[in-house]
């Protein structure tokens, strides 16, 4: 068997006297594209909180890549090839769309954001930069301060800094929140493309990003894994359906 991208075994994080991850096992195999989907406070983003290093386990263990991470603090994980993006943006909003990038860039590659790097770095840099710029849509805008940018774009934006290190595990918290509708369409296609070849794992409430985009979903309620397979069997699993009696409807007219 390969060696999943990631590997989580009997993970379990408590605060105080409250279990809020729960004995959570889950393989996510290389170029898979994984959703996390569960109702409010189910520990979606605890989860995430312990697979990016943020968050140091009770119990269990993270392996990403066969290596084990648990323990391991998030910026040494991430020039391991894990990046993730935060449900609050985490953009410099100062700074055009090109600098912003290229931070991400620079980040992975342990350099920090600085002039006085020698030209055959700076040019792997630049080259890489405007990669991450194209492949994102944002090429037309790489001169615009951040902050000036429409909502959707900052959250493109989130996606190219996340991707930019060209790491090949990629972690998105809830990329279309606050998105119309034509918005999430474009953000589903730019995650598509931005994770092709990599492995996705992506948290998010939209049911209709969730099924039109993951190979499997994982369903978190409290704290514990109560199912996870393809979409077309989460959608008939009436465990599922009963977590979500009262919250977010599973779309019946999606894929
Ligand atoms: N650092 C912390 N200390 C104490 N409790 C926490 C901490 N972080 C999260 N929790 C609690 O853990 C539970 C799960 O929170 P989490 O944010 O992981 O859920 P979620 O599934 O991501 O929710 P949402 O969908 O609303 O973003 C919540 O009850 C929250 O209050």
């Amino acid at each position: 068997m390969t060696t999943p991208a990631l590997s989580l075994k009997n993970l379990s994080k408590s605060f105080g006297p409250a279990k809020i991850i729960n004995d959570v096992t889950l393989d996510i195999a290389k170029g898979e594209r994984h959703a996390i989907i569960g109702p409010n406070g189910a520990g979606k983003s605890t989860l995430f909180n312990l697979i990016s290093g943020l968050y140091v386990p009770t119990s269990g263990t993270v392996s990403l890549n066969g290596t084990l991470i648990s323990g391991v603090p998030p910026h040494e994980i991430n020039r391991m090839g894990l990046s993730r993006s935060f449900q609050v943006s985490n953009i410099f909003a100062n700074m055009t769309v090109r600098e912003n990038v290229r931070c991400g860039v620079l980040h992975s590659l342990g350099q920090g954001y600085s002039f006085w790097k020698n030209i055959g770095t700076q040019k792997d840099v630049n080259a890489k930069t405007f990669e991450v710029m194209e492949h994102c849509g944002l090429l037309d805008k790489a001169n615009t301060p951040a902050a000036l940018l429409p909502y959707a774009d900052q959250r493109s934006l989130e996606i190219a800094i996340t991707i930019a290190g060209g790491a090949d595990v990629i972690l998105l918290d809830e990329p279309t929140a606050g998105m119309s509708h034509s918005e999430t369409d474009r953000a589903v296609d730019l995650i598509a493309r931005a994770t092709e070849g990599k492995t996705l794992v992506i948290v998010e409430h939209d049911m209709g990003v969730i099924f039109n985009l993951a190979d499997r979903i994982s369903v978190l309620v409290y704290g514990e894994i109560i199912a996870s397979a393809p979409p077309s069997e989460i959608r008939g699993d009436p465990k599922v359906r009963e977590a979500y009696l009262g919250d977010e409807a599973l779309p019946e007219e999606v894929v």
